[in-house]
């Protein structure tokens, strides 16, 4: 569970949840991952996939009231490695050749909200057991995966 610094929130009703009841704890439901799928053949500058990064509020709920932006940071090799979503869908679509960590960050329309860290290891290859010298798995390219992940946003109301 992720939780949202102690905002005092209630005086500046920034975050738009509604009325906001004191000691109140509000839930916000994420999920956040990737999509992947290969080319079927290695392109001329070596990538191999195109692949999509998401976070979206589980219900696909409006989050412009709370969510101020996004960001995801990719590998340094990827030209202009933050990306910035300002608004909805929070995503980024790529190509690429390999699995890396990428960065999402999430800040909040109330500043006294500290921005929330999610880390998500990009996945191209399903990893299934396969004929690999010395039988360890053996990285598959299938023609479309994905790797999803459930969380939620807690955000705190102090009483
Ligand atoms: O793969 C991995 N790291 C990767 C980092 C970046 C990757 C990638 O796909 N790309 C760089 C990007 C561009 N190059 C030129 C212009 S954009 C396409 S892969 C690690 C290493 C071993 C296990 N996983």
């Amino acid at each position: 569970l992720i939780s949202v610094g102690g905002g005092n929130v209630q005086q500046q009703q920034q975050q738009d949840f509604g009325p906001r009841v004191k000691g109140a704890t509000i839930v916000k439901p994420i999920v956040f991952g990737n999509v992947a799928r290969y080319f079927g053949h290695k392109r001329n500058n070596g990538h191999t996939h195109e692949w999509k990064v998401y976070l979206r509020l589980y219900n696909n709920e409006d989050s412009s009231g709370y969510i101020k932006k996004v960001q995801f940071k990719l590998h340094d090799s990827y030209a202009t490695q933050i990306r910035v979503c300002n608004e909805p869908p929070y995503e980024v679509d790529e190509t690429g050749w390999g699995e890396f960590e990428v960065v999402i960050k999430i800040y909040f329309v109330d500043p006294s909200e500290r921005p929330v860290t999610i880390y998500h290891m990009l996945k191209l290859f399903k990893i299934e057991p396969g004929a690999a010298p010395g039988g360890g798995p053996m990285p598959v390219f299938t023609d479309y995966l994905v790797s999803e992940f459930y969380d939620e946003l807690i955000f705190s109301e102090p009483s």
